[in-house]
């Protein structure tokens, strides 16, 4: 890969600020210019030395570019491929960050940019934005799926596929089509289905508001990313309103399914259903999870809460562990589990648990 690279951004966000925190750190001479809509990410990204060259629009200083990554919602990115055509010299690579692909990938051929476009879409993230929230380590061990043009060349694809490896992600060379159906079941429609059920809950809640109040693990995580911005997902359903519409529809058949089961109070099927699901999702491998889900965390029961704290962070820290967290949890995963203990690397973590048992703790680790 020709080094040093000079990359530009056009959003610099959760993901934008993310991907640029890691190029900085793993190609340090770098030149990393951005443009976006607030200039108070720039001034932070400045201020924070994540780029070198902070852009009000975009103009001939992304001609310099080797890569630039389009990190805006969706619609966004494509808006700016007219304006790059005629900025970005030859060699060099357009690539995004959005959750769908078929409208980027439609408007690259519109334009006659397919020897310069390579899709990407890092599978990691979170219901935050900003680049406040951007964290270095975002793309560590999460999928980075690449959907090249018929018309990039080999070497460029074999050079960007290098590039995200050595960010840490895994790359996965996906077909754009194939990239929107599958996120269209796995990201997408979760996505709305998250949104209507925190709606649904605010609509029938009693006036005390107590569903509010008590909901608790199970509702939380069902819902976090009901949390995300309502700007990117408008985009991102707007433009792959095909294939969400093909899996919502097999989804509300399910739930059809579902109501006539319970109408009828048929335990066996209700029972299949869980079974069914059990037995896939717990097929699912968590090694490409990312690092966001990668925490260090135990729960275990605590009889004198007041006291139980400082006896069992003395025990802790009698064998040299050091906790990162520690506190109380109200809603609970686990009947008796009423601590939640934080660590900050696997190591602590089984040892901590060994420790406790010793101690005869109920540990349960997650
Ligand atoms: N959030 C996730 O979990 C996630 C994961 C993978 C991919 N993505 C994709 O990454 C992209 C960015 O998402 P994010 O989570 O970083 O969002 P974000 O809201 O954190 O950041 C968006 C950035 O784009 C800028 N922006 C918005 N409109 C713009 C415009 N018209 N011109 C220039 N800049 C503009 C904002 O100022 C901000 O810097 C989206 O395309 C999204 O689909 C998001
Ligand atoms: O973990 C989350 O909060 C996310 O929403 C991340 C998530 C997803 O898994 O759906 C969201 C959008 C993306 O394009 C990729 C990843």
């Amino acid at each position: 890969m020709k080094q040093p690279l000079t990359i530009g951004f056009i959003g610099l966000g959760l993901i934008g600020g993310s991907i640029a925190k890691a190029i900085r750190y793993y190609y340090p001479d770098t030149t990393i210019l951005a443009h976006t809509r607030s200039h108070i990410t720039l001034d932070y990204a400045i201020k924070e030395q994540i780029i070198d060259i902070a852009c009000e629009q975009v103009d001939e200083r992304f001609s310099d570019c080797d890569y630039i990554f389009l990190c805006a919602p969706v619609e966004a990115n494509a808006s700016y491929l007219q304006t790059l055509k005629t900025l970005i010299r030859p060699g060099c690579i357009i690539t995004d960050a959005g959750s769908t692909k078929t409208d980027i990938h439609t408007h690259v051929a519109e334009l006659g940019l397919e020897s310069q476009f390579i899709g990407g879409h890092p599978m990691a993230g979170s219901e935050k934005t900003g680049i406040n929230n951007a964290k270095r380590h975002l793309l560590e061990n999460a999928y980075y799926i690449i959907t090249p043009t018929s018309q990039v060349s080999q070497e460029s694809v074999e050079a960007y596929v290098e590039l995200v490896r050595s960010l840490k992600a895994l790359p996965l060379v996906l077909d754009y089509h194939e990239h929107d159906f599958v996120t269209g079941a796995i990201s997408h429609l979760p996505h709305l289905i998250a949104a209507a059920l925190v709606n649904l809950v605010h609509n029938e809640d009693t006036p005390s508001e107590t569903m509010r109040m008590v909901a608790a693990g199970g509702f939380k995580d069902i819902t976090r990313i009901a949390s995300s911005s309502p700007e990117m997902w408008e985009q991102i359903c707007m433009t792959n309103s095909e294939n969400i519409l093909k899996v919502l529809d097999d989804y509300i058949r399910n739930l059809e399914d579902i109501r006539v089961a319970l109408a009828q109070k048929n335990g066996s099927a209700i029972n299949t259903l869980f079974r069914e699901s059990r037995d896939y999702r717990n097929s699912f491998s968590d090694l490409s999870a990312g690092p966001i889900k990668k925490n260090h965390r135990l729960y275990c029961d605590l009889v004198d809460e007041a006291g139980g704290i400082a006896i069992l962070s003395t025990i802790l820290a009698s064998r040299g562990i050091t906790l990162k967290n520690i506190g109380i949890v109200h809603n609970r995963e686990f009947e008796d589990a009423v601590l939640l203990v934080e660590f900050y690397d696997a190591e602590s973590k089984i040892r901590a648990a060994e420790e406790l048992r010793r101690y005869r703790y109920t540990v349960y680790e997650v």
